[in-house]
């Protein structure tokens, strides 16, 4: 396994479970973009990178991107369900639910950011980084793959 591949994996874990976070909320009034939960994330994994000793601007910088990553799994998601009303999930998740497990998988990503800190700092980084990113999106669909690709590349400094 290489050295950022738990790191990658943490973050297509988000990335597929943000399939929940669509369905949370297709055929509902809340938007798929929510500045203040949005502010909520960054505040919080700032605190954390700081208990951490990671760089706050670094961790939010790369959480940023998580977040845009969500964002392009829902926006996909729903207009497949447009486009495709059959593929329309039958149940609706609930979002209180959802955002703890964001939050866990959140926590993964900032300790894996800390382990692997001097890593990410040297020159490296981008051959590890594209070798995990391929042994990861193997196992994924192409609106995942491409998410994928939008959370990772703020993960090299
Ligand atoms: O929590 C939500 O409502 C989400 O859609 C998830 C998320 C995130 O990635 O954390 C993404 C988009 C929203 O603007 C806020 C947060």
């Amino acid at each position: 396994e290489g050295a950022l591949d738990p790191l990658v994996g943490s973050a297509a874990e988000r990335v597929v479970l943000s399939d929940q976070v669509a369905a949370a909320k297709w055929g509902t009034d809340s938007p798929i973009e929510d500045p203040e939960r949005e502010q909520e994330v960054l505040d919080g994994v700032a605190a954390r990178a700081v208990e951490l000793g990671l760089d706050p601007e670094e961790a939010t910088r790369v959480f940023r991107d998580q977040i845009e990553a969500s964002k392009l799994v829902q926006r996909g998601l729903h207009a497949r369900w447009t486009a495709h009303p059959d593929e329309q999930p039958t149940e609706r998740p609930d979002l209180g639910e959802i955002r703890p497990e964001l939050d866990r998988l959140g926590e993964a990503i900032l300790v894996q950011l800390r382990d692997t800190d001097e890593l990410r700092d040297g020159p490296s980084c981008t051959g590890h980084l594209v070798s995990a990113y391929a042994h990861t999106a193997r196992d994924l669909d192409a609106l995942h793959q491409a998410a994928l690709g939008r959370a990772t590349p703020s993960i090299c400094a």
